[in-house]
Parts: structure tokens; C-alpha cells; sequence
């Protein structure tokens, strides 16, 4: 027999969507009571952890996440999470269960009673299906949305009296293809303005990585001879860090871009919006004598940037027209850098991981204070590195290191936590276990809220309160959730310990005092 169940779990396989990440209540249990045999289901503890190991997933596997959450409260305790994911133009299918039709409208308990206006601004899209027969069709226009550059979160509120019901067709599952190449003369404008300023510079964004384009970004660096800057507030890594052309990470401010980025007289910016500062700095826009080029696939980053002639497209198929363009001798190779050895405990342990962490390491980061020393230290070259919240939303990552294991089982991931990021999804470490995920986490303990210390003093203000998270055991937490745990001291004996964790096929927390 067809019904609205069945019909949807066609257009779920056909999407590739066949491991539902999820936290139930009764609304979800005729869905998720009712998997197929080639669906399984991942559980978080809540919404939070929930949509964190999806957006890890979708993030890292290059393709949509299926979420399923319990009708408004559920989708209220995501929405920290739907920051990170909106901005890293994750492509989650969020489904949320509703009351009955009947029950509905006297929000009986348990009705979302907004179901399409509660998850905006954070998604692209929020259907309620007008009446039963349309749910497989809004499913597949969800997916269809969500991975439509700019990609981004889609949410489905479903009533439970609607999986049942029988259906006199079959919704077939379609393809969707999208273009989006620059035109011709734009490449061409872009390539002339490259070949003809005296020094240029190259601003990469996590968009770059995200559109696996990373080697076209480094074949165009090399045959422009450009220095490459990674744009503001990151949330991947779009370019090798030992490669003679890194700079660094552009501080995350008006006026530390343009002191960073002094002496140039063109800006070429890609994947990136214009610009994610954080700190409030003033300062002018740009250099004096420079001005820039801003390559995006997102519409919106393109119309609301502050400065820049923007051109909305592609990027890989952006970075691949003007190579096309540039004449081929390679630019000299400039001298490396030398590498700052530097001693601070958060160093020592970056240090540390590029000596025991294997090259194809993914790095998931969420310690705040640690960022400056993380980017001058750590060895990261393999596309699809690293992942941090792309709003800078905490309880990201310790959800998206499942996440990203889960999508990426060959690859060993390396999460950084701070002692104060680690508490707003906790719980994840229960999924750790549960599903026996191996991701090694290391909590970077200072007791602190580390990163506002240093805004307070940048904001003048003198002994805030609430920055002190001293007295946390995150040893027995890590144990009472099923996960194994040690302390270690940030000093020559760390990989000693560090090794035989990452080697285990198992998760393990390891609290470092900083
Ligand atoms: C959900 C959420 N709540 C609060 C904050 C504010 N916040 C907070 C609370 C930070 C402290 C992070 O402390 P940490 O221990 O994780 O890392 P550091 O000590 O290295 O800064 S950084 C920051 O922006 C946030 N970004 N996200
Ligand atoms: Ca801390």
C-alpha cells in the first residue's frame, strides 16, 4: 500500500538521506518507529548535540543531513546550533514532528504552534505541508532547497496523523542541477585586474574548502605569485598552513584588515564574506591604494559586504576561469616563513599534534582563546581539515566531531575543546560512546571563560562576572557518560599519551590544564 511514509522514505533514499539524526518525542515516533531496514537512526541527548553531529556530517560528507526533532521545544533548544549551521551554508533537512491536524489549532499539547516562522531567520526554507498528500513533495523540495548554493538549513513541520494516510501517486524523485560559472567577461575582468597590480593578495574562505577547491586555490597563488591570507573568523581551512605562501588568519576587525593587508593595491577575496570582523575596531575599510575583489556564491554576502565590486558565482568554477586566464610560468617560490617555536601550554600542544597527529588529521576547534596560537602553529594540508562554529556559537564542537567521524570513518578526528565551550553539549559524549565514535577530544582547561577575559580588557571593563568555570571534573563527567579519560600535563610526556588515544578505535577525553 502507498502511503505518505513510504513515499517519503523514497525520496529520503533517493537523496542519499538514509541516517536520520535525531532526539524524539511521541510526534516523531510514527516516523522514526518506522525506518526501513537500510535507515538508521543517531540519537542525541538533545537538540543542540543533535544538530551539531548533523551539521559535523553534512559539513564533512559534502551532502544533506536528515535531522528529526521533537515540534517547538526541540526546534527551540536547536537554534543555537542552527546559528552555526545557517552561516557555515550547511545543508540540513530538519523535520519536526507535529500534533495531529485536529489537535492544532487548540494547540493541544505538544503543537508547534509556529511551526514555519519559529526556525527563521536561521533556515532558507520552513514548509507545514497543507494537507497530507504534499509531504513527500515538500520533502523533496526541502532537499532540493537545502543543497542549491547558497546551501543552507531547511525545516519540515509534519503532523503524525499524516504518515498513514494512502496516496493515489507516487511523488517521483527529480534532479536539480545548478549553473553558476562567472560570465566570460567578468573572468576576463578579474584575470586583467590580477595581471596588471603590482601586488596582489589572495583572501580565501571556508567556502573554498567547503567547495573542495583548495588545490585551485593553491595553483592560483603559485601562478599569481600571491600571498594568501585566510579571511576573518573561519569556520574551515582553505589553504595548506605550511605553505610558504600562508600568512596567518586575518585579524577579525576593520582596522586589523587593513593594517594586515597594507601595501597591496588589489584585494582578491574567495568564499568568504566582506568581512566576518568580531572585535569592534574602526578603522578605515581598506588599505590606502587598494581595492577589492569579492568572489561568493551567496547573494547575500555579495549585496551586503562593506566594501568591494562583488561578482556572485561558483567558486571552484570562479578559481578554474582564471587560471584559464593567467599566463602559465610559475611565479617564483618566495621564502618560507620561518616557524615561530613558541612556548605557551596551548602551543606545546599544537606542537604536539603535528608531531603524533597522521596528516590526513581533521581538526574540530571550539577554544576561543587558543585560536592566534592554534593558526601559528598547527600543520593542517589535506582539504577538509578543520572545522569550527561558524557563528561562533558554542556546543558545536563536541557534536560536529561525531559529525565529521561519522561522514569521514578513514580520518582520524582531533577535537580542541575549551573548558567552557565543552559544557553547552556535554552530552554528546554520550552519542560518543553509544555509537562507539572515535574521536579524540582534548579539553584545554584554564578554568576560564578565556576568550572574554580578553574582551573585557579590550572593552575596558573591569572584573565582569562570569568569566570563572573553575572546579569542573570533566574526568568523571567524561566516565559517567561511558567515556574513557585522563588528565595530562601540557609538557614533553603529553604525545606519550596523546598517541595511544588516537590510536585506539575508541573516544577518549583527554583534560589538559593550560
Ligand atoms: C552559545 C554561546 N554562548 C555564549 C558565548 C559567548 N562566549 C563564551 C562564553 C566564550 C568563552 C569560551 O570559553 P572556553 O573555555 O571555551 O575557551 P577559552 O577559555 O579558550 O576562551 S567565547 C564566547 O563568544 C558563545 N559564543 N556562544
Ligand atoms: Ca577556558
Amino acid at each position: 500500500m502507498r502511503t505518505v511514509l513510504s513515499s517519503t522514505f523514497n525520496i529520503l533514499r533517493a537523496s542519499g538521506l538514509t541516517t536520520v539524526f535525531g532526539n524524539p518525542g511521541s510526534n516523531e515516533l510514527p516516523f522514526i518507529g518506522n525506518l526501513p531496514n537500510d535507515f538508521s537512526y543517531v540519537m542525541g541527548l538533545n537538540e543542540a548535540v543533535v544538530v551539531g553531529i548533523a551539521d559535523g556530517y553534512a559539513q564533512a560528507s559534502g551532502g544533506p543531513a536528515l535531522v528529526n526533532l521533537h515540534s517547538a521545544a526541540g526546534t527551540g533548544n536547536a537554534m543555537g546550533a542552527l546559528t552555526n549551521a545557517w552561516y557555515a551554508h550547511s545543508p540540513l533537512v530538519i523535520t519536526s514532528g507535529q500534533q495531529v491536524r485536529e489537535h492544532m489549532g487548540g494547540e493541544a499539547m505538544l503543537s508547534n504552534v509556529a511551526a514555519t516562522t519559529l526556525p527563521q531567520p536561521l533556515v532558507k526554507l520552513a514548509l507545514e505541508p497543507a494537507l497530507p498528500a504534499d509531504v513527500p513533495r515538500s520533502m523533496a523540495q526541502a532537499v532540493h532547497s537545502a543543497m542549491l548554493h547558497p546551501r543552507g538549513p531547511v525545516y519540515v513541520s509534519i503532523p503524525y496523523d499524516d504518515w498513514d494516510r494512502e496516496l493515489d501517486t507516487e511523488v517521483q524523485a527529480r534532479r536539480v542541477r545548478q549553473g553558476g560559472g562567472l560570465p566570460a567577461g567578468d573572468l576576463d575582468e578579474i584575470a586583467a585586474r590580477l595581471s596588471t597590480s603590482e601586488r596582489p593578495v589572495l583572501v580565501l574562505g571556508g567556502d573554498v574548502d567547503a567547495a573542495q577547491a583548495n588545490a585551485l586555490a593553491v595553483r592560483l597563488a603559485d601562478r599569481a605569485g600571491l600571498p594568501v591570507w585566510i579571511a576573518p573568523s573561519p569556520y574551515r581551512c582553505p589553504f595548506p598552513t605550511r605553505h610558504p605562501r600562508f600568512q596567518g588568519v586575518l585579524p577579525a576587525s576593520m582596522r586589523g584588515v587593513s593594517a594586515a593587508l597594507a601595501g597591496h593595491d588589489l584585494i582578491l577575496v574567495v568564499g568568504a564574506p566582506v568581512f566576518r570582523y568580531h572585535q569592534y575596531e574602526p578603522g578605515p575599510l581598506l588599505p590606502d591604494g587598494a581595492s577589492l575583489v569579492h568572489i561568493t556564491s551567496d547573494p547575500g554576502e555579495a549585496a551586503r559586504a562593506w566594501s568591494g565590486d562583488a561578482f556572485v558565482g561558483d567558486v571552484p568554477g570562479t578559481l578554474d576561469g582564471l587560471l584559464r586566464r593567467l599566463p602559465e610560468k610559475q611565479a617564483p617560490a618566495p621564502v618560507p616563513r620561518p616557524r615561530q617555536v613558541l612556548s605557551s601550554g596551548p602551543e606545546r600542544v599544537f606542537e604536539t599534534l603535528n608531531q603524533v597527529a597522521p596528516e590526513s588529521a581533521i581538526y574540530v576547534t571550539e577554544s576561543t582563546s587558543t585560536a592566534d596560537a592554534f593558526w601559528t602553529t598547527i600543520d593542517i594540508s589535506a582539504q577538509g581539515g578543520f572545522y569550527f562554529p561558524a557563528a561562533g556559537g558554542l556546543g558545536f564542537g563536541l557534536p560536529a566531531a561525531l559529525g565529521v567521524q561519522l561522514a569521514q570513518p578513514e580520518r582520524k578526528v582531533i577535537a580542541v575543546i575549551g573548558d567552557g565551550a565543552a559544557n553547552f553539549a556535554i552530552p554528546a559524549l554520550w552519542t560518543a560512546a553509544r555509537y562507539d565514535i572515535p574521536v579524540t577530544y582534548l579539553i584545554l582547561q584554564n578554568n576560564a571563560y578565556g576568550a572574554l577575559r580578553g574582551f573585557a580588557d579590550l572593552m575596558d571593563i573591569q572584573h565582569p562576572p562570569g568569566l570563572d568555570v573553575s572546579g569542573i571534573d570533566f574526568c568523571s563527567i567524561a566516565e559517567g557518560y561511558g567515556v574513557r579519560a585522563e588528565r595530562a600535563e601540557a609538557g614533553p610526556h603529553l604525545a606519550d599519551v596523546l598517541k595511544p588515544a588516537m590510536d585506539a578505535d575508541a573516544p577518549s577525553v583527554i583534560v589538559i590544564p593550560t
